[in-house]
């Protein structure tokens, strides 16, 4: 039997298509093995060196993550979009898996819905986000998802928040109405050329970062007073979804330090806003030291901003001509604006605004005006005073008097 065994061995291995056989088998068992240990180790691998984060569209963070992808402008490049409500612009990534960078860190992906599962009364279908970041951390996700949650709650308001420095700290005073733009008059389109500047800032990271210029960008407002400097910025605020910081410097009390501290901890996504600057220098010379502020400390505020990322400054004045041309020169403040007295116009356009129903009565009072020209708010103190009259303030006998109740 033995013998037959060891005859049968060696017969078989003489045979070229059995060993030949056996062979591959052993290989294709080795390579079965190889391919599961080394799958196993992928996956350990990428469990430990891949983040990964799934969120469905029943969540609110589902949202946050694509209005937060949407600012970052990560997927730019991507040549597939879906058109979805979720997003601010409408445009988020398309079904199937998106590849893109956020800074150095490679981030996957993937959107999937499924049109069998359905959710919420709309019963939309279900749809998940799946976003891995190669060596990410869970706290990194969830400032990215914070950010979305913040531009969310941003657009759910009608107006920006007002926040003002308060000795040591960021008093968040109120939230403002939202004011569009069109309801601030001006003699042509140039507060329109400085709303798409300022859009266009917000998005120039990158533009920015290959030039090797810090991220900020500052803007000065000049005109007499009541011609829409603090209006303006407000509108820009509202139009772009941003808060306004106001920073009061001629307050006494505010050191050199102290408005360092302040512009550098301003909030987040708020227009940084110094308003009256020269009256911090009013009768001083810049290079004082009296108690408050010094020109030099204000410079370096200024310069510190730098430090912020994608920070805009709005400075206003109603004195461009006092101002040191230190302080405004390309780089504290890349874009002057003037904002100026308005004409018969611009009276007619707030005449209408302020009687829709009378808006008949836009045009005699643009006549009665005739080439004098006024700042805007004093043309609206006239029309507020003639709240029931608009007859009576379409004549404008007397405008250029602010109406005054004397004493008998
Ligand atoms: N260009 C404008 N268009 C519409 N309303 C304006 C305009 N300018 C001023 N007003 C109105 O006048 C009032 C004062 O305006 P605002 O405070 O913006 O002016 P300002 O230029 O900042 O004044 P100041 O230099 O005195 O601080 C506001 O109620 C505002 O609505």
């Amino acid at each position: 039997m033995t013998y037959d065994i060891q005859g049968l061995l060696a017969e078989a291995l003489e045979n070229d298509f059995l060993v030949g056989g056996l062979g591959l088998a052993a290989l294709g068992a080795a390579y079965g093995v190889l391919h599961m240990v080394l799958g196993a180790l992928w996956r350990l691998g990428a469990a430990r060196l891949w983040l990964t984060v799934t969120l469905d569209n029943r969540t609110d963070g589902f949202r946050h993550l694509l209005l937060w992808l949407e600012e970052t402008g990560a997927l730019r490049k991507s040549r597939r979009f879906h058109v979805d409500r979720n997003a601010k612009d409408a445009f988020a990534p398309a079904k199937g898996v998106h590849w893109f960078r956020v800074g150095a860190q490679l981030v996957r992906l993937s959107r999937e819905m499924s049109e069998k599962a359905r959710v919420g009364q709309s019963q939309r279908p279900l749809e998940t986000l799946s976003i891995q970041v190669f060596g990410g951390r869970k706290a990194q996700v969830q400032a990215w998802l914070a950010r979305g949650a913040q531009i969310a709650e941003a657009m759910e308001r009608d107006g920006p928040k007002l926040f003002q420095y308060a000795s040591s700290y960021w008093q968040e005073l109120c939230e403002l109405p939202a004011r569009p733009l069109g309801t601030v008059l001006s003699v042509d389109d140039r507060l329109e050329r400085l709303l798409e500047d300022v859009r266009w800032f917000y998005a120039a990271k990158d533009w920015y970062v290959a030039r090797g210029v810090p991220w900020r960008r500052g803007y000065l407002l000049y005109g007499p007073p009541g011609t829409g400097k603090s209006s303006l910025i407000r509108a820009v605020a509202s139009e772009l979804h941003l808060d306004v910081a106001t920073l009061d410097i001629a307050r006494r009390g505010l050191g050199d330090e102290d408005l360092r501290e302040a512009m550098a901890e301003a909030p987040d996504r708020a227009i940084l806003a110094i308003e009256d600057i020269d009256a911090a220098f009013q009768g001083r010379d810049p290079g004082d030291a009296l108690p408050g502020i010094s020109f030099s400390g204000l410079l370096n505020a200024i310069d510190g901003v730098a430090a912020q990322e994608g920070r805009a400054l709005f400075m206003t004045t109603n004195h461009r001509e006092r101002l040191d041309p230190a302080l405004i020169r390309p780089g504290r403040a890349d874009m002057h604006v003037e904002l100026g007295l308005v004409g018969a116009a611009q009276a007619a356009q707030l005449f209408a605004r302020f009687y829709p129903e009378r808006a008949d009565l836009a045009e005699p009072f643009a006549a009665a005006l005739g080439t004098k020209r006024f700042s805007p708010a004093e043309l609206q103190g006239w029309l507020m005073a003639h709240m029931s009259d608009p007859e009576g303030a379409a004549r404008a006998e007397g405008l250029q008097h602010a109406p005054m109740l004397a004493a008998e």
